[in-house]
């Protein structure tokens, strides 16, 4: 079987009882380390080329990454690809992805906590996002050396920076080099999490110490509606990550960074923004502007100093993030032009 079959029978069957065969590469010992998730691990690895964790899915109307990664399996199976360097291959929330909305019961990307691992929670994505832990627990037991996990999105708004990476709360601030790296695969912002916030890219980060990060590409959009041609830089870097190879770029690009300065949660049903729905993310607000109105909470006022806001969405569950604040980081080191 081909990864592209398999992937694509993954996320179309309505059982997940048939898989013994999860697809054959030459050289390549291929693992399936849950439904959806396989590891690709080179025979002969060039032991200087570091692992990559790549997922796509996590919300299942986000179907540019889900696009970027069929390239990445048709040039596999193709052999246009040869694997140089551990990679772990994850398809996210497929029955979110079949029914083409972000999650079924709730959202996917705030349920990886390790102490849920203990929970009986049977919602399908509580169910899946323990899978996903105890996949990447597996695959990280097998090898050594720095890890880099890109978990890719497409955001529900327009963007200032259409392409950003956003860098889970960390104690170890991410090398100049690696944001230099996201800069040359086309990423043009950063922001940074000021505390811990359950994401996929947050896991791997936290609990084994990867080069992680959610990254937004582009715009939510229909299969076969995405322009990937922006997104070429990015299957650059991809296609090298598992080659165990350098991206060959001029190495002149530049990001800009942001950090989250603080996070306005949606407490009650009686919740809404004050922002126009075509407000970009980025977009900046000055001190008096009003940003979310929440019924315990009452109005949300931006005080001193202006702030951008990032993922403004009033239709999150009670308790869950309905917007981030941030700030520009003064003397970003990436943005030295
Ligand atoms: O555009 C939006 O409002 C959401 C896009 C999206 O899914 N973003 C991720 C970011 C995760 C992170 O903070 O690292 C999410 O909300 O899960
Ligand atoms: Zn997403």
């Amino acid at each position: 079987m081909s990864l592209s079959d398999y992937f694509a029978d993954f996320i179309a069957a309505d059982e997940l009882t048939v898989w013994s065969d999860a697809g054959t590469l030459p050289g390549v010992s291929v693992i399936e380390h849950a439904p959806g998730v396989l590891a690709l691990m080179p025979k002969a690895p060039d032991p200087a080329a570091g692992a990559t964790i790549i997922s796509a899915g996590i919300h299942g109307d986000e179907t540019a990454p889900i696009e970027l990664f069929g390239e990445l399996l048709a040039a596999l199976d193709a052999g246009q690809l040869r694997v140089g360097a551990p990679a772990l291959l994850i398809m996210g929330n497929r029955r979110a992805i079949a029914a083409g909305k972000r999650y079924i019961d709730t959202n996917l990307n705030r349920r990886f906590q390790r102490d849920t691992l203990l929970r009986d929670d049977e919602r399908l994505e509580c169910l899946r996002a323990r899978e996903l832990m105890q996949a990447v627990d597996r695959f990280m037991t097998d090898i050594s050396g720095p890890v880099l996990h890109m978990d890719m999105h497409t955001a529900i708004r327009d963007s200032r920076y259409p392409r950003f990476a956003v860098e889970p709360f960390s104690e170890t601030p991410t090398p100049d080099d690696v944001w230099q790296l996201l800069a040359e695969a086309g990423i043009q912002a950063g922001l940074s999490q000021h505390q811990h916030s359950w994401t996929f890219s947050h896991y791997t980060r936290h609990y084994h110490g990867a080069m992680s990060f959610t990254l937004e590409l582009g715009r939510v959009a229909p299969f076969g509606s995405n322009d990937l041609e922006p997104l070429s830089p990015m299957l650059d870097l991809l296609r090298a990550r598992i080659a165990g190879t350098s991206l060959k770029t001029a190495g002149r690009a530049s990001l800009v960074r942001f950090e989250v300065v603080d996070e306005v949660m949606r407490e009650s049903d009686d919740f809404s923004l004050c922002l126009a729905d075509d407000i970009a993310n980025f977009t900046e607000f000055a001190p008096g502007a009003c940003l979310a109105r929440d019924g315990i909470q009452g109005d949300w006022i931006v005080r001193e100093a202006p702030v951008h806001v990032v993922f403004p969405n009033a239709n999150v569950e009670r308790g869950a993030r309905a917007l981030l604040l941030a700030r520009p980081v003064p003397q970003a080191p990436c943005d030295s032009r």
